[in-house]
């Protein structure tokens, strides 16, 4: 088991089964958990997902639906019947929507944690312009942060930046779940709004979401120790 093991999603982005069961065997001892997204999933479909899930791990399926509320209210049981640990939507769905996921999810004894997709970590406020957002980047996650709040959902996917104001701003213990993270160093890739992992668990995030720093090492377990060995000084 490695340090703050629990708090790491290994976010598994790989064009096929073959790499991501690979790791996941590495990882079997780390005590991490693991999440399966559109592109894995796109490639490999529910029988991996069933196979992460039965080989212990904790799986967090992020396929973010964003559809009207009967589609994404199947999906989420679907999800659900899977096993999966922890699974998303876009807060962007809309109220109706997020009541519909929730309410589809209410009768599984071993319901996943039902998590929210506030603004992706990729975008700034003038990308929000572009989409027609208006307001600050800060002001747009709040919004929606509130709006998940409001409809009973477990938790947000946000950057670790809007975590302060959040916790400051909404007194439901929202299970707050930050991609963008980046260890001192690393390339930013694609990514807008990012941090040191040390710096978003003192920033109180309950999960940290890493992809590539990981994936993309060339020893991705000795990237994931040093990752480790960071939150812990
Ligand atoms: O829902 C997500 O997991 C997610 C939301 C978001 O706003 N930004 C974001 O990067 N993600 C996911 O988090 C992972 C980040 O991967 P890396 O950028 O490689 O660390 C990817 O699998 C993204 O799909």
């Amino acid at each position: 088991m490695v340090n703050n093991a629990t708090s790491l999603i290994i976010a598994l982005d790989y064009p096929d089964a073959k790499p991501a069961l690979a790791l996941a065997e590495q990882l079997k001892a780390s005590g991490c958990r693991l999440k399966v997204g559109m592109e894995l999933f796109t490639h490999a479909g529910p029988h991996l997902v069933e196979k992460l899930v039965n080989q212990g791990f904790d799986v967090f399926l992020d396929l973010k639906f964003h559809d009207i509320p009967n589609t994404v209210a199947g999906a989420v049981k679907a999800a659900a019947e899977l096993g999966v640990w922890m699974v998303n939507v876009h807060a962007l769905g809309g109220r109706d929507m997020l009541i519909a996921a929730r309410e589809a999810l209410a009768g599984y004894p071993q319901r996943p944690l039902l998590i929210a997709v506030s603004i992706l970590t990729s975008l700034e406020t003038a990308d929000l312009y572009g989409m027609g957002l208006h307001g600050s980047l800060t002001d747009n996650v709040l919004r929606l942060a509130r709006l998940t709040e409001a409809n009973g959902l477990d938790g947000l996917v946000c950057s670790p930046h809007e975590i302060s104001l959040i916790r400051q701003s909404i007194s439901t213990p929202l299970q707050l779940v930050t991609p963008g993270i980046r260890p001192q160093q690393s390339q930013q890739d694609d990514q807008k709004r990012t941090m040191t992992p040390q710096e978003a668990l003192q920033q109180g995030a309950n999960y940290l979401v890493i992809g590539r720093p990981i994936t993309r090492a060339p020893d991705p377990l000795q990237a994931l120790h040093a990752i480790s060995q960071s939150l812990t000084v």
